[in-house]
């Protein structure tokens, strides 16, 4: 594999040539100036970067310890980091000529994205998305219909992420000639984790520039959630070779890693195959996929990007889990102390940050990447609190 045991291709042979030419089409793609010039002006003027690093003052001083700073990328267009993976991947699509393009979404942040860039460049988009997902991310699901994307309802198994996965590389398997599939987060099988990694570092790259101009010199701790691991290794990844920079990533704890209504893949799984690639899964001791759960349905996820695998392994990343209360709890915080509304997501960061946040020096760093924003969870979080 790609990264120590973990990455890999396993996918059906009638998948080999598309990937090969999805490698093929990436090298090129790096080596030509005109494809870099092309993402760095749309992630410039039609996402917005660079975003934000914002010291969050306020919860700085609530909590007591570090200085705490957000990365911004929930301010991103369409309101989440995925964008920056959409951008790269729909710019190779085209290279490749591919006329239609699929992709799964769980938290519908990345099927927003999809079928904004397919508005954008003018293709036909099918997104499939867990039919449990639909129901709890509806204002995304709206987005996703008015830009124009086709959305089929996945049923199968607990109707989230891993379902709409499954789907999607169904379908891929049939459409292979004129049909990309634009996956949403840093697993797959290769090239996916490298090329989602490589498009979502410039979150980090972005971070360390703006770091040094404010503080001239590098942070103690990086915290991200990590569902499929994109957003948290597009942070980490240009940190790996500071050994100053201590990494923390957080997986969904859901109700407790005791049984196993949680999605702590890389706490509570073991290796295993899924979706292409070798990684940690929660599996039955039979191998069998466990559904899984969280609060959040981006991080409602039972495996990881195979990158993670090996961070975990190697030591060099701190993989802590958040469970939902913890999360709901750091939610509320960050809307009532800063007025920024977070996605439930990085509000499991969030938790990870209210925890270590005081155990830390004043002149100590943090920084978390806020990853999304929290217009589409308003309804289920307005709901768990008795909002009428
Ligand atoms: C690709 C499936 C994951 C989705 N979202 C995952 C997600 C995640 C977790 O995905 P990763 O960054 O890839 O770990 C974090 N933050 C927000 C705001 C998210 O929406 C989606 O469909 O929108």
């Amino acid at each position: 594999g790609h990264f120590g045991d973990f990455g890999g291709r396993f996918v059906a042979e009638t998948l080999m040539p598309l990937i090969l030419d999805l490698e093929k089409a990436y090298n090129d793609a790096k080596a030509d100036p005109a494809y870099a010039a092309e993402l760095k002006n749309l992630n410039t003027h039609y996402t917005g970067r660079p975003s934000a690093l914002y010291f969050a003052e306020r919860l700085t001083e609530e909590l007591g310890g570090a200085k705490i700073y957000f990365k911004r990328d929930e301010l991103n267009h369409t309101g989440s980091h995925k964008i920056n993976n959409c951008i790269g991947q729909i710019l190779l699509a085209k290279r490749m000529g591919k006329t239609r393009i699929i992709a799964e979404t769980g938290a519908g942040q990345h099927g927003v994205a999809t079928a904004t860039v397919c508005a954008r460049f003018g293709l036909p988009c099918v997104v499939y998305m867990g039919a449990t997902d639909v129901e709890r991310q509806k204002p995304n699901v709206f987005r996703m219909k008015l830009l124009g994307a086709e959305i089929v309802p996945v049923t199968a198994g607990a109707g989230t992420l891993k379902d709409a996965m499954n789907e999607a590389l169904r379908d891929w398997v049939t459409n292979v000639e004129d049909t990309y599939y634009l996956i949403g987060t840093a697993a797959g099988p290769h090239p996916y984790p490298e090329m989602v990694r490589d498009f979502q570092s410039v979150i980090g790259e972005e971070t360390k520039k703006q770091l040094m101009e404010v503080e001239g010199r590098l942070p103690d701790a990086l915290v991200a959630a990590v569902g499929g691991g994109s957003n948290a290794i597009g942070l980490f990844h240009p940190f790996l070779d500071d050994p100053s920079v201590e990494i923390y990533g957080v997986e969904a704890g859901g109700k407790g890693l005791e049984g196993e209504e949680h999605c702590a893949s890389l706490n509570a799984g073991k290796p295993g195959v899924l979706h292409g690639n070798r990684t940690y899964l929660l599996q039955d001791d039979d191998g069998q996929i466990l559904e899984g759960h969280s609060v959040s349905a981006g991080l409602d996820y039972p495996g990881i990007g195979p990158e993670h695998s090996w961070l975990k392994d190697t030591g060099r990343v701190n993989y802590v889990p958040a469970t939902d209360t913890e999360a709901l709890d750091a939610f509320q915080m960050l809307t009532r102390v800063e007025g920024i509304i977070p996605a439930l997501e990085p509000s499991h960061a969030l938790a990870q940050v209210i925890k270590m946040a005081p155990q830390m020096d004043k002149d100590q760093i943090i920084v978390m990447n806020l990853c999304g924003r929290g217009d589409k969870d308003v309804f289920t979080v307005g709901k768990l609190l008795g909002f009428d």
